[in-house]
Formats: structure tokens, sequence, C-alpha cells
């Protein structure tokens, strides 16, 4: 038997026999992503009697439910970037905390001993190649960083996991693990639902377009509006684009087997498009194994505003919940209600206006309804109490909805205000001018229907 072997044979142990180091008042990290343990959050949940204020912490959580939430006494859950799961709990009365983040800064908050020092990492990995190395799967993110300062580390074989090639910190070896658990073979892969673009999402898509050319490097966020994006570029005549993001999705399966996207103008990661994260469906992951078309990085990597503002002609695309007329703009809260997180968000809207000819696109649909049916704004006078704001108004470029896209780079206060109403659905446009007058940012001479 090889030395790696050995090592693994002797570290191979049952679910309950490895999470039996964790203490009480332990910081614990559960794999972001799909990285979230499945038989090690049970096992450890199991001993909720024994264990008190055991912090969690993870990243957008999917299914399935992980079992610790459900005893708020034992376990705190601490989640980077909510969930619509995640949202589902926090409603239905069970605890779950957010902790902000710029996403490029995680791999250092653990080696600089910037964030609360963990005493356990427990992750969900491929299986152990015959050099002794566990690829992280499809989360490279601050994984490796944090296992590095942890007291104990804990991998969950996933034998479903796709290997994912790098890149940069996509495994970690055997020397530097404490347990091996091996889930059982039915643990797959969790296939999340791709949702088709809306009307809504073609027509915002349609207004970006323009601005993409040939070459251009794209970077679409997480939420269903840039999946469409994705969509319609696979179905475009575009050529020789680039790929450089924080989260892969399906919409990149789209755009590089239509031949759309092929990293040949790209400075350096040439044919490649390099991720930190990755969320979809079966088939995305199906197409990520053994794959060298998409390439596995930390965060510090991807996100890195440096890193992208070398890429010339970059595209980031990403999802607000409402802009005001300042054009600050929430991506994350309902008043005081989280809803999601900053992410990666600010990483890339900044990283993009360092990239020569760079653009960053921040798209909503102009209205929702509400739980009784009613048409509202997004386009607010000013965000609501509570609300947070994910980008300043001052680090704004592109605002888009399904009735334009307005820049908002170098514009004057009323100027903002005149291009986000003319953003806003047409029934709410004369109130927002009435409060635009109000708040003193509206000219006489401004277009009456912007
Ligand atoms: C990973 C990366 O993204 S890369 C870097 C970029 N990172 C980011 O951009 C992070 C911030 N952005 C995001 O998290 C997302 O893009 C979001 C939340 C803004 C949009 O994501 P989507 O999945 O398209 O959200 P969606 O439109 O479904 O809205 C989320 C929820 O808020 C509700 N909602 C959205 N807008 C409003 C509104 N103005 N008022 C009331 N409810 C609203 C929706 O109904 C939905 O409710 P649900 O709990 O029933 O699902
Ligand atoms: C941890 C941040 C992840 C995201 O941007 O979605």
């Amino acid at each position: 038997m090889s030395d790696v072997m050995e090592l693994y044979r002797q570290k191979c142990v049952s679910a309950e026999k490895a999470v039996s180091i964790v203490k009480s008042h332990d910081v614990v990290d559960y794999g972001f992503f799909n990285g979230k343990p499945v038989v090690c959050d049970q096992a450890l949940a199991a001993r909720h009697e024994e264990l008190k204020d055991v912090f969690i912490h993870t990243a957008v959580t999917i299914p399935p439910i992980p079992e610790v939430i459900k005893y708020p006494g034992s376990f705190v859950y601490h989640d980077l970037q909510f969930s619509k799961l995640t949202r589902v709990l926090k409603s239905s009365g069970l605890p779950a905390f957010y902790l902000p983040i710029m996403y490029h800064q995680a791999p250092a908050w653990f080696r600089d001993g910037v964030a609360d020092h963990r005493n356990v990492v427990i992750c969900a990995v491929c299986p152990m190649d015959r050099h002794g190395y566990f690829n992280l799967g499809p989360h490279p993110s601050a994984t490796l960083a944090s296992m590095e300062q942890a007291d104990a580390v804990i991998l969950e074989v996933v034998q479903d996991m796709p290997r994912c090639l790098g890149g940069s910190e996509e495994s970690v070896h055997i020397s530097q693990v404490d347990y091996v658990v091996e889930a059982p073979a039915d643990q797959k892969m969790t296939d999340l639902p791709v949702a088709e673009p809306t009307d809504t999402d073609r027509r915002i898509a349609g207004h970006i377009m323009p601005f993409i050319q040939d070459g251009s490097c794209i970077q679409l966020g997480i939420g269903g509006m840039p999946n469409a994006v994705g969509k319609i570029i696979a179905e475009s005549d575009l050529k020789d684009l680039g790929g450089h993001t924080e989260m892969l999705s399906d919409a990149y399966v789209d755009m590089l087997l239509s031949g759309r996207m092929n990293g040949a103008r790209k400075p350096f990661d040439i044919g490649r498009v390099p991720y930190t994260f990755a969320l979809g469906s079966r088939r995305m992951y199906e197409f990520m194994d053994n794959n060298p078309a998409v390439s596995a990085y930390p965060a510090s990597y991807t996100n890195d505003p440096k890193v992208i503002g070398q890429i010339d002609n970059f595209v980031s695309i990403n999802n607000a919940l409402q802009v005001d007329l300042f054009s600050q703009i929430n991506a994350e809260s309902l008043g005081t209600t989280q809803v999601s997180g900053n992410g990666g968000m600010w990483d890339f809207v900044i990283g993009a206006q360092w990239s020569k000819n760079g653009k960053s696109f921040i798209c909503l649909a102009s209205t929702y309804k509400d739980s009784e049916g009613n048409l509202r704004s997004r386009v607010m006078p000013r965000l609501k109490e509570g609300s947070i704001v994910t980008i300043p108004r001052h680090q704004v470029d592109y605002v888009v909805t399904e009735f334009g896209a307005a820049r908002m780079r170098g514009q004057s206060t009323w100027s903002r205000a005149e291009r986000i109403i003319g953003l806003a659905h047409p029934d709410f446009r004369e109130e927002l001018i009435r409060e635009a007058q109000s708040m003193g940012i509206w000219r006489q001479s401004s277009k009456k229907d912007a």
C-alpha cells in the first residue's frame, strides 16, 4: 500500500467519530456552496444536547436543509450569502445571521488572522487521487485558506462531486487532513433548477447586448437575469468572448458550448474561464468534470479588482433588488430583512471600471408584484429605512431595466435622477419626478418624460 493510501486508511472514520472533536463554543466552517457537508452535519446536529454555542459559518445554503440550524441553542448559524433556502429557514423562525464580506479578501481573512479562528473545517470534496490530493470540487473559494489555519480538518468525500481543474488552491493533501469521512454512494450533487429567462430578462439583456463586442470578457452574477444574458449571448453571432467570473453558472456552459466564448483574446487564462464557485444544474457539474475550459481559483484571484482590471473590454453584469434616485444600489436586503448578500458585487463593479473600455451593468426589473398582486416600483425615491446600500452612488456605472441602460458614472445628482426615472415603469415616473423635486435633485429644464 502506498504511503498516501496508508494515511487515508488511518484517517478514514465514521462521521460520528470525526465530529466528536467539536466542542462547545468552537467556530466551525462548513464548506461553502456545494462544500456543505451532509453526513457530518447530521452527526454534528445529533450532538445538540451536549453542545452549546458552536458557531457555524457557511455561504449560500443549498438543499438539503442543514440539520444544525434546527438547534439554535447549540449552534449559531452564519451564512455569508443568503440563498432562498436561508431566507425560508430564517422566516420560519430559525436563526441565521448574515456576515458581510468583501469576497476577494476572504482567503486573506484567514491567512492574516482577521477572521475568527476556525477550530474545525468540515468540507465536502472529491475522492482522493493516487498522489494523495482531494480536489475541492466546485468551491475553491477561501476553502484552502480556512483549512490552513484551522485546528482540525474533516473531509466528507462525495463520489459524485466533479473534479475541478485549477487554477490554484483547488486541492488539499491527505497530510493536511485530520479525518476523512466517506459519504454514502447515493449522496449526489444538488441539481439546482435553471430559471428560463422571462420577457423582462430578455428585454434587459437586449439593452446590454450593444455594449458587448467580439473579444469582450464576461462576468455574470447570481440571479435569474445574468443567466438570461448568457443564453442570449450563446444565441448571438459574437465571437472570441472571454469569461472570468466569481460564480460559474449554466449560462457559461451555453456560451462555451456554442463556441461564442473561447477566451482567445484574453491577456492570461487564455482559453479558460476562471471561477471560484459554481452553482447550477447537474448538466453543468457534468460539464465541469475534468474540463480544462473552466478553471478553479480562490476568490483572492477571481475577484481581485486588480486582476479584473487588467482584462480589457471587461463586461460585468449583476443583479440588484432596488435603486433609488441618488443611484444607490441595494442588492441584498428589503428594509432590515436580509435577502442575499453583497458577495463579490463590489469586486466586479470596481474591477470592470478599472478595465480599459470595461463596463459594469447593474440590472433590475423596474417593478415587482407585492403579495396582494399590486404593481410596485423597484425604482424608489429613497431606499426604505434599514435597507443596505450594496454599491454607493459614486461607484455605480450603468443601471439597466427593461426600459433601457443609463450610465451614472460622471453624472451629477440631477442627471442621475433624470436617468434613473427614465428607467422606471411609466406608471411611477410622475411620482418619482415630484420626489426628485422635493429632494432638490430635479431641474425644471429636465425632460418631463425623463
Ligand atoms: C455570485 C455572484 O453574484 S458574483 C458577484 C455579484 N454578487 C452579487 O451580485 C450579490 C448580490 N446579488 C444577488 O444576490 C442577487 O442578484 C439578487 C438577490 C439581487 C437577485 O437574485 P434573484 O435570484 O434574481 O432574486 P429575485 O428577483 O428572485 O429576488 C429574491 C427575492 O426577493 C424578492 N424581491 C426581489 N425584489 C423585491 C422587491 N423590490 N421588493 C420585495 N421583494 C422583492 C423576490 O420576490 C424573491 O423572493 P423569494 O424569497 O420568494 O425568492
Ligand atoms: C461568499 C460570497 C458569495 C457570493 O458572492 O455569492
